[in-house]
C-alpha cells in the first residue's frame, strides 16, 4: 500500500476514483483505481459505505467476506478505513498488488493520539502485511492495519494479518531497538476476538504517559534533531551538541538525535528516503511535534519533507530566528526579528504549512493556509517587509544621531563581542557593577546595552554589550540586525570574549572573527578575553595561550567574569590599550587562509 497524493476524484470512474449517490443525497466517493470496473461492481463497492462494524471489533466476518468477494471478482485489492465508531469513512480500490490510501495527513491529529481510523484491506496473493502497509500504518498514524487474505479458489477470506503501532520512550528505543510494530496472531475473521477499543485506548494512554515523562520543566515542544553531513563525523557531532543547546534555549525538549553521513546530500529529502521514513516512524513512536535539521533547508526540501509527514519541519536558521523572536524585548529588537523571520520565510511559505502570521503570533507551531490564501499571504508578507524596513531605517537614523553625540563627548567606546553564551553580559556586569540579564541559555542578550566604566587611570569609557554570534548566523538575521551591529562600528576597541572552558573554542573563535570580517569590523583593534578560567585547569589555560600565540594574537588576557579579582589585568590592559591605541595593532586582520589554519589547531 502507498499513500497517494491528495486525492482528487472525478465522478463516473475516470481511473482515479468515482462518486456515487447512496441513500438519497449523500455522495460516497470511491478512492483509487476504479477505471475498468463494471457499473454494478462500482455500485457494490460503494455500498461498503453502508456497512457498520461494532466499535470493539476490528472487522466483522460479514464485512471481511464482502471485501474478499469483491476483490476476488475484480482481481483488485479493496480497502476500507473505519473510524472509532465503526463507520466506514473511506472506500479505496487498488490493483492486484497494492492500494493507495488517500492522503489525509493535512488533517492533523494530536501527537498523543492515533488517527482514529483503521485500515482493513484485502491481499490476493496470501501475502502477510507488506513493508508499504507498515510504513503507511506509521506515517499516517493509523489505529491499525489489517490485511484479509482472499482464497484464490473460493474468494472467501482465510486469515487476517494485523499490526498496530507501539509507542515508546527514547530510552526504550535506544536500549532495546524496539520494533515500532506489534503483530497480532493471524486468525480467521470470525476468531478475531480482541477488544479493539480497549487496546487502542491503552496504547493512547501509554503515548500520553511517555509524552508527559519526556516533557521537561517548562518545555513546550518535543523534537527530533537531524544532522546530515558529508564531512567528518566529529564536526557533525559538535554541531549537533550546539543544536541541542539551541533547542533548549527555545524551550524545546529533545527526544532523539540522528546523524547521517552521506556521500552527497539528497536534493529532495536531504537524508536518504529510507532513513527519512525511519526517522518519521521514530518521531511518531516518541510523540515528537517537530523535526529540526542541523543545516539550512532549501524551500523545495522543506516542501518535500513536509509532504512526507504531518510533523513540523524547521532548520537551524529558523530555530535561531525563533529564539530571537522569543527573546526580543525592545521595539527595535522585535522589528528586527520580525523582519528577519519574514524575509526567511517568504520563499518557504508552503500550502498547508503554518502561515507567516500564525507562526509569528504563536511561536513554533500551527498549521496554516490553503492554496488560495498562499498568494494573499505572500503579498501581505512583502507589504509588511517594506513597512518594517522603513521603520528600521528611521530607528537607524536616530541611533546614528545618538552615536554622533557620544563621539562628540570624546569618550572611547569599547564593545564586548563574542560567541553566544561566552559570558559577555556577565563580564559587563562585573566590570560596571550592573545587572544586565545573564543566562545559561544562548542569545540571552539581543538589545545592546551601554554602560560607563571608570578605568584605573581615571579615564571613563563607554562599554557596550552586544548580541552574541553563532556559526552560520542566518544572513537574514545579520541583515536585519545591521542597525544594532552598527553600534560596534564606532568602537575604539573590541573585547572578543571567548569561553575557554568550551573545548570547541577555536572553532567558535574563528566563527566570530569571520563574522567580524564580513561585517567590515576586522580593522578595529581587538583584545581577546578568555573567560570562565574558573572552569578549567591551569594546563588548559597554558595550552590555550600557546594556541592563540601560535596564531599571532598577542593581545589576550585570561579572566573569570564571576570572580572580580581576576579582572585587574583586564582593566590594566584596557587602560594601556586606550592610552596607546597602537599597542593593539599586533592583532592580525585574519585572512581566510589564517582562519583555515586556526581551524586546524
Ligand atoms: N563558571 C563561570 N560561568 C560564567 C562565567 N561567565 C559567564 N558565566 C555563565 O555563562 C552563562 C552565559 O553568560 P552570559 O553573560 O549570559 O553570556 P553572553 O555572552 O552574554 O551570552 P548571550 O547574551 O547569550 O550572547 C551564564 O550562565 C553565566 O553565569 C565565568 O567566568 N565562569
Ligand atoms: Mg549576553
Amino acid at each position: 500500500m502507498r499513500i497517494s497524493a491528495p486525492a482528487v476524484c472525478c465522478a463516473g470512474g475516470c481511473g482515479s476514483g468515482s462518486s456515487f449517490f447512496l441513500g438519497g443525497s449523500t455522495i460516497s466517493q470511491i478512492y483509487g483505481h476504479t477505471g475498468g470496473l463494471k457499473p454494478s461492481q462500482q455500485r457494490r463497492v460503494a455500498k461498503l459505505y453502508e456497512r457498520r462494524v461494532a466499535p470493539q471489533q476490528i472487522v466483522t466476518p460479514e464485512l471481511a467476506r464482502q471485501l474478499a468477494e469483491l476483490s476476488h471478482e475484480t482481481r483488485r485489492q479493496i480497502g476500507v478505513l473505519v473510524d472509532r465508531k465503526g463507520r466506514v469513512e473511506y472506500v479505496i480500490v487498488g490493483d492486484a498488488h497494492r492500494i493507495e490510501l488517500p492522503d489525509f495527513r493535512r488533517m492533523r491529529t494530536s501527537p498523543e493520539r492515533f488517527r482514529g481510523l483503521r485500515c482493513i484491506h484485502t491481499h490476493l496473493h496470501a501475502e502477510p502485511l507488506t513493508q508499504d502497509d507498515l510504513t503507511d500504518l506509521a506515517l499516517l498514524r493509523l489505529d491499525l492495519m489489517a490485511a484479509i487474505v482472499v482464497d484464490g479458489q473460493t474468494g472467501l477470506p482465510t486469515v487476517v494479518y494485523a499490526a498496530h503501532l507501539l509507542p515508546a520512550t527514547a530510552h526504550q528505543l535506544r536500549e532495546a531497538h524496539r520494533s515500532p510494530y506489534v503483530f497480532l496472531e493471524p486468525r480467521p475473521p470470525s476468531q478475531l476476538n480482541l477488544d479493539f477499543l480497549a487496546l487502542i485506548s491503552s496504547l493512547e494512554e501509554e503515548m500520553a504517559r511517555n509524552r508527559r515523562a519526556a516533557r521537561q520543566a517548562g518545555t513546550e515542544e518535543r523534537a527530533i534533531l537531524i544532522g546530515v553531513t558529508t564531512g567528518p563525523l566529529s564536526e557533525a557531532e559538535e554541531s549537533m551538541a550546539e543544536l541541542r543547546e539551541l533547542a533548549a534555549s527555545a524551550n524545546i525538549a529533545v527526544l532523539d538525535c540522528v546523524i547521517q553521513r552521506r556521500s552527497a546530500i539528497d536534493p529532495h529529502t536531504v537524508l536518504g528516503r529510507g532513513k527519512l521514513e525511519e526517522v518519521l516512524i521514530r518521531a511518531m513512536q516518541l510523540g515528537a511535534d517537530l523535526i529540526i535539521f542541523d543545516r539550512e533547508l532549501q524551500p523545495a526540501q522543506v516542501r518535500s519533507i513536509s509532504e512526507a509527514t504531518d510533523l513540523k519541519v524547521i532548520d537551524r536558521a529558523q530555530l535561531i530566528l525563533d529564539i530571537f523572536a522569543q527573546r526580543a524585548q525592545s521595539r527595535e529588537g522585535k522589528i528586527q526579528v520580525e523582519l528577519a523571520q519574514l524575509r526567511y520565510r517568504l520563499p518557504r511559505l508552503v500550502v498547508g504549512q503554518d502561515s507567516a502570521f500564525s507562526r509569528l503570533a504563536g511561536g513554533i507551531g500551527g498549521r496554516g493556509p490553503g492554496e488560495t490564501k498562499l498568494e494573499t499571504d505572500r503579498r501581505r508578507v512583502r507589504d509588511r517587509i517594506n513597512r518594517l524596513e522603513r521603520e528600521i531605517e528611521l530607528l537607524r537614523e536616530r541611533r546614528q544621531e545618538r552615536r554622533k553625540q557620544r563621539i562628540r563627548r570624546h569618550r572611547p567606546i569599547v564593545s564586548l563581542v563574542g560567541y553566544t553564551n561566552a559570558g559577555k553580559s556577565t563580564l559587563l556586569n562585573a566590570l560596571t557593577a550592573s545587572d544586565v540579564h545573564v543566562e545559561r541559555r544562548m542569545f540571552a542578550t539581543l538589545d545592546p546595552t551601554a554602560r560607563r566604566l571608570r578605568l584605573p587611570r581615571e579615564r571613563e569609557v563607554i562599554i557596550n554589550d552586544t548580541v552574541g554570534f553563532i556559526r552560520d548566523l542566518p544572513p537574514d538575521l545579520i541583515a536585519a540586525f545591521r542597525a544594532t551591529l552598527e553600534e560596534i562600528r564606532d568602537s575604539d576597541l573590541l573585547l572578543h570574549v571567548v569561553d575557554v572552558s568550551d573545548e570547541g573554542w577555536p572553532r567558535r573563535f574563528e566563527a566570530v572573527e569571520r563574522i567580524l570580517r564580513e561585517l567590515g569590523f576586522a580593522t578595529i583593534p581587538r583584545l581577546t578575553v578568555f573567560n570562565k578560567t574558573d572552569l578549567v585547569d591551569p594546563a588548559s589555560i597554558a595550552a590555550a595561550e600557546r594556541q592563540i600565540e601560535a596564531c599571532g594574537v598577542r593581545a589576550h588576557v585570561f579572566v573569570s567574569a564571576i570572580d572580580r579579582k581576576t579582572l585587574d589585568p583586564l582593566l590594566a590592559r584596557l587602560d594601556e590599550a586606550l592610552a596607546h591605541e597602537d599597542s593593539l595593532c599586533g592583532q592580525p586582520d585574519w585572512s581566510a587562509a589564517e582562519l583555515a589554519a586556526m581551524r586546524k589547531i
